[in-house]
């Protein structure tokens, strides 16, 4: 282990065909803590989960409770304790919740209660009352928590998690902050794309702010909003 740390990223640099997005990206995380990536819409904050997860192809280290896998695909990286939930809520939308649910089974991790139905339901407890629908007849909220959730029943050591409110109802934000904070109690470390700066505050413990594929400044999820605020205001004006 590095420092006890559960996800460390170094000088993360990526690109769409020729089009660099990634200048150089490192962040760590410790256990338990949930770090927020703030900035604009395509500032690369999604970019640096998907190089992180193995999505895009990234130059850089990447380590995992101190294991370097940095060059291992995206599966071996989930297998050894990475879990990510995408923007668009990959969810098997011909499958019911639960049939959801068990595509993401993956075994136990030592030292961890394994998540099992029964525990999500008990975290997700709209989804309780849905375990037979069809994921194709879900609200977007609805299924967003179903993707967290069918991750979670891979029982992963990390979260990489993209924009988790976006386009939830407010009751919904809620039960997403109450399980992200579930979660973070249990020792898993979270990583978190979010443009909501109410839903950032309510679960994150510190947060980057990246601009144009950096990272350019680093503090508490209110000092980095206003940063944010600040540099929006500043362009504007000139
Ligand atoms: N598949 C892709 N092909 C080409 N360019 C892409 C692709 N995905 C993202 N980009 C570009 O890479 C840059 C970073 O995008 P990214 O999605 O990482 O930003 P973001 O901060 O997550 O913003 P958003 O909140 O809009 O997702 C943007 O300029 C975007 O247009």
């Amino acid at each position: 282990m590095s420092g006890g740390l559960q996800l460390e990223a170094q000088d993360l640099a990526a690109a769409y065909g020729r089009a660099q997005v990634l200048f150089g990206v490192s962040l760590a995380l410790a256990p338990g803590e949930v770090l927020a990536l703030v900035g604009r819409n395509g500032a690369g904050k999604s970019t640096t989960l998907k190089a992180i997860m193995g999505l895009v192809p990234a130059t850089g280290t990447v380590r995992l409770g101190g294991q370097d896998i940095a060059r291992l695909p995206a599966f071996e990286r989930a297998r050894l304790g990475l879990g990510y939930v995408p923007e668009d809520r990959r969810i098997f939308t011909d499958l019911t919740v639960l049939e959801n649910l068990e595509t993401g089974r993956r075994p136990p991790r030592s030292g961890r209660a394994p998540f099992t139905e029964a525990r999500l339901f008990a975290m997700f407890p709209n989804l309780a009352e849905m375990r037979h629908r069809r994921g194709g007849a879900m609200s977007g909220g609805e299924q967003q928590m179903l993707a967290l959730a069918r991750t979670l029943m891979g029982n992963p050591a990390v979260l990489l998690l993209d924009e988790p409110s976006e386009g939830l109802a407010p009751r919904i934000v809620a039960e997403m902050a109450k399980a992200v904070a579930a979660l973070k109690a249990e020792g898993l470390s979270i990583l978190v794309s979010e443009q909501n700066v109410a839903f950032t505050r309510a679960i994150a413990d510190r947060a980057l702010l990246i601009e144009r594929g950096a990272v350019r400044a680093a503090g508490s999820v209110g000092e980095i909003e206003a940063r944010l605020a600040a540099d929006a205001l500043g362009t504007d004006a000139q």
